[in-house]
């Protein structure tokens, strides 16, 4: 961490779980946000967009217990000296606004961020408003977020292709309404850099009252240039980065967080401004989001890809940030079958995952000690791969189904697999076998399907293996969507039905699971999602039934 008193601060609002599970097939459930929002605060994030509220019932229990549970935390704050201010996402209209209200009211540093496009496309075609209709709804919106908060961020949706002339109108509006933050996205990631940059200096110059609020920047990846534009914005006075970890996000995601700051890091005579982040939990946060959203981060990607490297004999030559800096070096801490509980619960601490309950870490340090019965050395990386299993699989509120036992025969023929199932509301056993013509896992998969009742379309299958050796835990990454009008069938399917379509437009669900077997790291990534899927297919009966009544 770098503190030069004599330049500005830049202002870190984190969105990966607003923004970035915008993702087509993330979504994360309550527990996992938890966990990332956790990790997050003691990475020194200084603004946190927990969620949209209004969007269902699930973002807003999550973003109100992000705000409860998370928003008072100080564990990794020191230097900073307070805790995360919790945000949430509001359309320009009273009731979204009031919403997000009432799930962030408990966190003691709290933001509406309300957003209403500007650019003429989205005018005439999404929001069929002409232009002054939009500047009384954006100052409306605020004036109204306003009295519920002090700390209100408003942002003109489409920015990057709105009339700039226009755009001032709107943002000297709602200044004088109360907006303290001013975000300016580039939604479709249409601008390049010199571009940004410039429209930030115009907005600037040309908005009243222009230095009273923070200026943000809020950039997407469509070109590949949303760190490029956030660091022109920077240059043009821009003091507030709106980023997401690993860069996720919609189509080709946000801004990468760790890429703006060690940037900001690496070159602190060329920045204006100086960061708060502590650097070296860089790496496990980045493994611990990619884990849980089943978006893999591909191994040459800018910071997140640094690793230890023990062949280079002077390091200077060919890294320009050391492994250690970005926390790249802490894979080799071990781990091994006699460590005990104390050393176990505190490394379960420095990865953020101390605030398990007695029950959890149980289940956890019994896993720790199966998987180090068969690996000499547990990394860290092994951990954050078992944790976050963990975290999305033993959550009772999500788990419809759970594995009992598993068995499979494979060898140069087909292949056999005999699944056990217990039902977690009835608590009934239910199994099934299954052949599989090309291998377990589609035998597996197959006895699945017909266990819970659906026809499952597979669009993406990953597996990789966490650290090296024949020993390695199998990581797997699935997403999956329901084949129409299979809800409720028998689903009598013989095969794993494969689409190479990308699933879009449909609704979609990824699932994931780390064992040292990786057939049992398969289903339980397959059940993982399936288990969201049934969640979300209750969610959705449940709302029906409130409107209906
Ligand atoms: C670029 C971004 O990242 S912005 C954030 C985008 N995130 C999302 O949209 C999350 C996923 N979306 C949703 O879950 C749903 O759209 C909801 C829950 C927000 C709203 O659902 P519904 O009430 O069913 O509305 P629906 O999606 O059909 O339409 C959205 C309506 O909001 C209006 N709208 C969209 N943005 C805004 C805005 N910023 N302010 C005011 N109204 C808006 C649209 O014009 C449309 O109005 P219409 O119904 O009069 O045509
Ligand atoms: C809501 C705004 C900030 C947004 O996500 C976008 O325009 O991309």
């Amino acid at each position: 961490m770098t503190i030069d008193h004599k330049k500005d601060k830049l202002i870190i609002f984190d969105t990966t779980l607003r923004d970035g599970e915008q993702s087509p097939g993330v979504t994360l459930t309550v527990s996992e946000k938890i966990e990332i929002a956790k990790q997050l605060s003691r990475l020194g994030v200084d603004v946190l967009e927990a969620g949209f509220p209004v969007a269902s019932q699930g973002d807003f229990d999550a973003v109100h217990r992000i705000a409860t549970e998370v928003g008072p935390l100080m564990v990794g704050r020191e230097a900073i000296g307070k805790p995360m201010i919790i945000a949430g996402l509001a359309r320009a209209v009273p009731a979204d606004i009031q919403r997000c209200f009432d799930a962030i009211s408990s966190a003691p540093h709290r933001r509406i961020h309300t957003f209403l496009a500007t650019s003429d496309i989205h005018l005439e075609h999404k929001l069929k408003i002409n232009r002054d209709e939009c500047v009384a709804r954006a100052v409306a919106a605020v004036s109204f977020a306003k009295t519920l908060v002090d700390d209100v961020e408003f942002s003109p949706e489409d920015a990057g292709r709105s009339d700039q002339d226009f755009l001032c109108k709107v943002l000297s509006a709602v200044i004088e309404a109360g907006a303290t933050t001013l975000n300016i996205p580039d939604t479709v990631g249409y601008n390049m850099p010199e571009e940004y940059g410039a429209m930030i200096k115009y907005l600037r110059q040309n908005t009243k009252g222009s230095d009273k609020v923070i200026w943000s920047a809020h950039c997407h990846n469509d070109l590949g240039l949303a760190t490029a534009n956030t660091l022109s914005g920077i240059m043009n006075g821009i003091r507030q980065v709106e980023v997401t970890i690993n860069g996720i996000g919609e189509r080709a995601g946000n801004t990468a967080m760790e890429e703006i700051v060690m940037a900001v890091h690496t070159h602190p005579d060329f920045f204006p401004v100086y960061h708060t982040i502590n650097t070296p939990q860089f790496f496990r946060i980045s493994q611990l989001v990619s884990s849980l959203s089943g978006m893999v981060v591909q191994p040459n990607k800018a910071i997140s890809g640094i690793h230890q490297d023990g062949v280079l004999k002077n390091k200077t030559t060919y890294e320009i940030i050391s492994p250690e800096t970005v926390g790249a070096n802490t894979v080799n801490l071990v781990l091994g079958k006699h460590s005990g509980r104390a050393a176990f619960r505190s490394r379960l601490h420095e990865l953020g995952f101390g605030e398990l309950t007695d029950a959890e870490f149980q289940i956890a340090f019994n896993s720790f000690k199966t998987l180090a019965d068969s690996k000499k050395r547990v990394t860290e990386q092994d951990l954050i791969a078992l944790l976050s299993d963990q975290v999305s699989t033993a959550a009772g509120e999500d788990a419809a189904y759970v594995i009992k036992s598993l068995q499979v025969v494979s060898g140069t023929s087909v292949a056999t697999a005999t699944v056990e199932l217990q039902n977690t509301k009835t608590g009934e056993v239910i199994t099934d076998a299954a052949v599989g013509k090309s291998g377990p896992i589609e035998a597996v998969f197959i006895a699945i399907q017909r266990l819970v009742g659906k026809k499952i379309r597979l669009l993406k299958f990953d597996i990789t293996a966490v650290g090296e050796g024949v020993d390695a835990l199998g990581q797997v990454s699935v997403k999956v969507s329901e084949e129409d009008g299979s809800a409720g069938s028998d689903a009598e399917s013989e095969e794993v039905v494969e689409v190479k379509n990308d699933g879009l437009n449909q609704a979609t669900y990824h699932g994931h699971g780390a064992d040292s077997d990786i057939i049992h790291a398969a289903t339980k990534a397959y059940l993982n999602a399936i288990n969201r899927l049934v969640a979300n297919e209750h969610e959705r009966i449940l709302g029906e039934r409130k409107v209906d009544v």
